[in-house]
């Protein structure tokens, strides 16, 4: 902190447009945000190779270097910042694929301001934007041994290009047959604790005497292959997700006796009898709650498997996700914060019809650290005045 970077001080633009600040020579753009001054590019982190963020406060007079949070964009050549609602800063990256070129980072959102507490320093956060809204993930929950599991790799057998699987976290040690990063991350109890502390995290619980939890980056990357998620957690889980932002499908999965959940769970034989006598203790207490108001939207008993399997296809959850093109186009230009019109640079002959898109950004959801959704683009008249390869509807 405090010394300032000697990349940045000499070349630095005294004049900004409004909002949209001015693209420098060298790959970097400045954003004023109150008293500071964020500045995006210059430097990438070497360590971590990402585009590199630097804060000059100017009630200090000082440059301080930020703890960067959420999932980070690689170095880019250039790009263009635009402040939104003083607490985030869209960054339109240059000469990038559609999908990959908007970024948000937040400077001051909620998130932001509860990790500046966390760390004691200053903090930023890097947000994706992801264009559509993706598919409701589907939470599956129910005793040690009903046969979640079983059920879950018939589904992404018979679908595999429709469902992608939430990788957990786990403190427990790996079965047999279990690989790290496909069944489990399995973690170190304090490495995840500290991940937990950090708000990686969408819901974490302690379960038969371990740790599990559901990274938001575990349920991100499956909506970002294009593909419904489905989260195979506990009841404790199920509830926090159900108290968090994400929308999701809740199915419980019931034995059809108590005595059939112990044989499955015995003839599975991957617990010592003293884990097995802890999970069907546990099983007793999930099983009560799987009538908590508002909690489950299915019931389903998973008696014989062929029968239970259809059911569960039958609930319809494998629509596949809305195409891009299937969403609404509004061209009524409203508030400028929400609606940004994006030109690239192309052939001269595609120029009329490819070059202009307007980014949508009335209906985002989401933010740091998880990915910021429900982006729309679509093309638009390129006859508007452009600063810096990006323009503004007026
Ligand atoms: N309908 C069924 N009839 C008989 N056996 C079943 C049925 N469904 C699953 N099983 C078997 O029961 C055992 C437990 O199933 P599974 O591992 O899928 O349970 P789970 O709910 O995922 O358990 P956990 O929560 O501990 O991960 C497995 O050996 C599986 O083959
Ligand atoms: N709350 C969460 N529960 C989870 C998660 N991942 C798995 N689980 C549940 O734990 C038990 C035991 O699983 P096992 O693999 O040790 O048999 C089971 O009920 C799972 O549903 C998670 O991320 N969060």
């Amino acid at each position: 902190m405090g010394e300032a970077p000697a990349f940045v001080v000499d070349d630095l633009p005294e004049s900004f447009s409004n909002g949209f600040d001015l693209k420098l020579k060298t790959n970097r753009t400045r954003t004023i945000v109150g008293n500071k001054e964020y500045v995006i590019g210059g430097i990438d982190d070497e360590s971590t190779s990402t585009i590199g963020v630097r804060i000059f406060d100017n009630s200090i007079g000082e440059w301080v270097i930020p703890t960067v949070l959420g999932t980070k964009p690689k170095p880019f050549k250039g790009h263009s910042a635009k402040l939104l609602k003083e607490d985030r800063i869209l960054v339109v990256k240059e000469n990038s694929n559609l999908v990959d070129s908007a970024w948000f980072l937040e400077v001051d959102t909620q998130f932001v301001r509860d990790q500046k507490k966390n760390f004691e320093t200053e903090v930023v956060a890097w947000s994706k934007g992801v264009i559509g809204d993706a598919e409701k993930p589907i939470v599956i929950s129910g005793p040690s041994g009903v046969g979640k599991g079983t059920l879950i790799s018939k589904l992404m057998k018979e679908f595999p290009a429709m469902f992608g699987f939430s990788v957990s976290h786990t403190t427990r040690a790996p079965r047999e047959k279990e690989t790290n990063g496909v069944h489990y991350h399995f973690t170190e109890r304090s490495v995840m604790e500290e991940e937990i502390k950090a708000g990686k995290f969408l819901e974490f619980a302690s379960v038969h005497g371990n740790l599990y939890g559901t990274s938001i980056e575990a349920v991100d990357v499956v909506a970002d292959a294009g593909k419904r998620c489905i989260l195979d957690i506990d009841v404790q889980g199920a509830r926090s997700v159900r108290a968090s932002s994400l929308e999701a499908i809740f199915i419980f999965i019931c034995p059809p006796s108590f005595e059939e959940l112990e044989e499955r769970l015995r003839a599975r034989g991957t617990e010592s009898e003293e884990q097995i006598q802890k999970r069907l203790r546990n099983a007793r207490a999930e099983l009560k709650q799987r009538n908590s108001l508002g909690l489950f939207d299915h019931i389903l008993v998973n008696d014989n498997l062929d029968t239970c399997y259809q059911s569960l296809k039958l609930l319809k959850m494998y629509i596949p996700a809305h195409k891009m093109t299937d969403l609404p186009i509004d061209h009524s230009a409203s508030n400028i914060d929400q609606k940004i019109l994006i030109t690239c640079s192309m052939a001269e002959q595609e120029k009329e019809t490819r070059n202009s898109f307007v980014l949508d950004l009335s209906s985002v959801k989401g933010g740091a650290p998880g990915r910021t959704r429900g982006l729309k683009i679509y093309a638009a008249d390129p006859s508007a005045d452009c600063i810096n390869g990006v323009k503004q509807l007026s």
